[in-house]
């Protein structure tokens, strides 16, 4: 074991009260094959330092730091794309004539819908503008480019359908065998979207495109999600998945109450800020519109005494969530539906008919979208082209981001005072999110200012982009160095190739690798993020005093971050509180009060939209991606009590009629977690090969060499020495003591320091002289 060459000396207590007067003369050298990093270059190997008596020592440029591994890399693993060829099967010979029929059928029911959506409007079917639904749709609303796309897809979908009723085709064949139809063959060729062509640029486009030059959509905005299994829509092509082996699947309301509960069982070595970085890590990766009308209002599927809607008055694109009528919870209140509008889908960039694909209308890569915005016009609204800065509201002298007065998309004083506008549209969500949003704000300004002293000749333009470059850098650092050790453990993140270097460049881009999100990510594993949160936010004081709010009055209603001192209680709560575990016990503030609105003791249920979602997108269940993640199948309840605890299995069975039908979330959720994981086998593989595309399929990823125009090795290892918590120090109001993992609770590892400690090092943006 590599810990057994450990030499220990000094405990790191002694080195904490006093540890920016200690002198260089203590230097203390580590034994090989140990070599001396900053904390922050150590974080992979966290849990084996804890487990033993820290030795400090300096490095070579005077930090102090920790005896550390070298890392070693083992061979990355991502899915390779196999060619779509290679998938379908033989091109079936149909005539002309029923293709340009299916399309033309198309047509018309695209031209239906619009008929369907006048009438409803006609008769007041829309959203009530203060409901918990319309807080869900702010999350979830498409841009005004979004839609076009979208209809192409819905086009590709009818006539799928019209040619699988024509042929008889059964709904197995019917999404697969009829990929093999090129659009373009077809009177649909409008519906096949145009690729870019690429110019070698220095920097990401905004959108993604190009990012990947032999096929210059990948990764990029409004293009489909990717699928580790076929999809098991009902009907094959888009139906939502309702039973499986012909029987109905158990109402996900009966699943989330039989299986989840609220208790408390917090993850005692971790933060709250884990939560919180996963789901700002998660806006950057992906956002999944729903459908609106043509005219942009969003979609209503429950009566407002909380009923579902009648077949005649639903929009086709609703799929409401039934309640039971004993639900212990909604129940009482007479609450039958919880609103849900379909995901919109977005043509496969093959252009093939056959089943839908749902659609990412963010750029699919880590580049900090969620900052800049994911195109060219949004990206425009958010800048100042002065000094290469962001724009920025100024509220008592301090940098916030824009704020927009006419949208009414908060609650509470915020919606009087304005919402805060960033580069994703969820960043009112809650105010531990809007706090890192802001903190990236400022850190943007703060590096483009620092760059142009340095190089007072550098354009607006330049100063922005080589601060964008530098901010989607330090989203991947912080992401894979810090984040991603802490979730899926070391062992995982070496097997898929996650570890970041200490030195030098990686070589792993591959251009056959697929960066987009997949399906199982978005919809199911990566969800697993909403077990890590706490029901309530906890604010720390400059003195230490602890106030606590409950999340369900927090939802979109960030005003509180406006007032002095609040901005850094909040970031100091989440460095200081523990988050929930990763297991079936879920908050009740998202389990019954999501987007709670004010003087209402119910809200929505994440858990259950979150099966929900899983259906509406045809994912298959647990036990095919066991198969998929290289696990043996189970083959009955028995099975998986090798897998989770007894009393899980029991629940499970009381609900599902098979282990064929267990939904992926559910089972993910549950199962027992690999060793030094927060996660169990199934999310843990789908999430570790979700983050090895992101790595070696995209071109700009910061440790990538022989690109043209990688990052200097300088300025590399400058990158290296970024943390969440140099961000928080540098960029927070007046914080003035921060463990140097933030994510990780303070510990004789990991102690309390002062900001300003060589413990927490910073980068020097002079390997940026240019
Ligand atoms: C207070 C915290 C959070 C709230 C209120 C929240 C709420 C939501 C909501 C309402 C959705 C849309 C559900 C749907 O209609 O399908 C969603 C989606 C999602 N959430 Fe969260 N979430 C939170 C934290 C997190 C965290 C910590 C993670 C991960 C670590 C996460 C990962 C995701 C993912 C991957 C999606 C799917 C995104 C998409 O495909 O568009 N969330 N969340
Ligand atoms: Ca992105």
């Amino acid at each position: 074991m590599w810990w057994a060459f450990l030499v220990l000396s000094h405990a790191i207590q002694a080195l904490t009260p006093s540890d920016n007067s200690i002198s260089l003369l203590t230097y203390n050298a580590c034994e090989k094959p140990l070599v001396c990093k900053s904390a922050i270059q150590c974080s992979i190997w966290y849990n084996e330092l804890q487990a033993l008596p820290p030795k400090p020592c300096f490095n070579s440029e005077g930090y102090v730091g920790l005896c550390c591994p070298d890392v070693a890399h083992i061979k990355p693993t991502a899915l390779k794309e196999t060619g779509v060829e290679e998938l379908l099967p033989p091109v079936q010979s149909l005539s002309p004539i029923l293709l340009e029929l299916a399309a033309r059928a198309a047509r018309s029911d695209l031209n239906y819908l619009t008929i369907i959506e006048e009438i409803l409007g006609r008769n007041d079917m829309v959203m009530h503008e203060n409901s918990m639904a319309r807080t869900h749709s702010i999350s979830l609303a498409p841009f005004e480019t979004t839609r076009s796309q979208s209809q192409k897809a819905l086009l590709v979908v009818s006539a799928t359908r019209r040619l699988q009723e024509k042929l008889a085709l059964s709904p197995e064949r019917a999404g697969f065998a009829l990929q093999a139809i090129d659009t373009r063959l077809s009177f649909l060729d409008d519906t096949c979207p145009l690729l870019p062509t690429c110019l070698r640029q220095k920097y990401r486009s905004f959108d993604g495109t190009c990012n990947n030059l032999r096929r210059p959509s990948w990764g990029s905005a409004l293009t489909s999600l990717d699928r580790l299994a076929p999809p098991e829509y009902d009907d094959g092509i888009w139906d939502p998945k309702i039973r499986k082996s012909s029987k109905e699947l158990p109402n996900v309301r009966l699943v989330r109450t039989t299986v989840v509960t609220d208790d408390n069982h917090p993850a005692v070595d971790m933060t709250h800020m884990l939560m919180q970085w996963g789901q700002f890590v998660d806006h950057d990766m992906v956002q999944v519109p729903v459908f609106q009308t043509a005219n942009q209002s969003n979609i209503e599927c429950c009566t407002p005494e909380g009923g579902i809607l009648s077949p005649e008055l639903r929009h086709p694109h609703c799929f409401p969530i039934d309640i039971p009528a004993n639900d212990p919870f909604y129940g009482p209140r007479g609450i039958r539906c919880l609103n849900f509008v379909r995901s919109m889908i977005t043509p496969r960039t093959e252009c093939r008919m056959g089943y839908a694909d749902q659609m990412n209308q963010l750029t699919h890569f880590i580049d900090a979208s969620h900052v800049y915005g994911p195109s060219p016009v949004i990206a425009a609204n958010l800048r100042q082209f002065v000094g290469g800065l962001l724009k920025t509201s100024v509220i008592e002298g301090r940098q916030y981001p824009l704020q927009d007065f006419q949208g009414k998309n908060c609650v509470g004083p915020t919606r009087d005072t304005g919402c805060f506008v960033a580069g994703d549209t969820r960043v009112n969500q809650i105010m531990t999110l809007t706090s890192l949003h802001i903190i990236f704000l400022r850190q943007h300004n703060y590096i483009a200012t620092a760059l142009s002293v340095i190089n007072p000749h550098w354009s607006d333009e330049i100063l922005y982009q080589e601060t964008r470059r530098i901010i989607g850098a330090l989203m991947q650092h912080i992401t894979y160095n810090e984040f991603l050790p802490a979730i899926l453990g070391r062992q995982t993140m070496e097997i898929y190739g996650l570890t970041p270097q200490s030195t030098g460049y990686s070589s792993s881009y591959d251009e056959n690798v697929n960066p987009s999100i997949t399906n199982e990510f978005a919809a199911a594993a990566f969800r697993m993020g909403h077990s890590l949160i706490q029901g309530s936010i906890n604010l720390v004081e400059e003195d230490g005093k602890v106030r606590v709010e409950l999340m369900r009055n927090w939802f979109n209603n960030p005003h509180l971050l406006r007032q002095s001192g609040q901005l850094d209680a909040v970031l100091r709560g989440m460095i200081d509180q523990w988050p929930q575990n990763m297991d079936e016990w879920v908050s009740e503030d998202l389990t019954n009060h999501l987007f709670q609105r004010p003087k209402r003791d119910f809200g929505l249920d994440l858990i259950s939209i979150n099966l929900w979602r899983g259906r509406d997108h045809g994912l298959p269940g647990y036990n095919t991606y066991r198969q998929v993640c290289g696990l043996p199948p189970v083959t009955s309840f028995q099975d998986l009590l090798t897998i989770m605890d007894r009393s899980v299995v029991n629940r499970l069975a009381s609900v599902y009629r098979s282990v064929d039908d267990i939904d992926l979330y559910i089972g993910g959720l549950v199962e027992h977690h690999l060793p030094g994981s927060m996660l169990g086998p199934v999310f843990s593989c789908i999430i570790a090969e979700q983050f090895a595309r992101s790595k070696e399929g995209d071109r700009f990823f910061y440790e990538h060499g022989g690109q043209p125009y990688s990052f200097t090795p300088a300025q590399l290892q400058e990158i290296r020495k970024i943390s969440l918590a140099a961000i928080i120090c540098d960029n927070a109001d007046n914080i003035v003591k921060v463990q140097p993992l933030v994510f990780r609770h303070p510990s004789p590892t990991n102690p309390r320091v002062n900001c300003k400690s060589p413990i927490i090092p910073r980068m020097n943006l002079a390997a940026w002289t240019g």
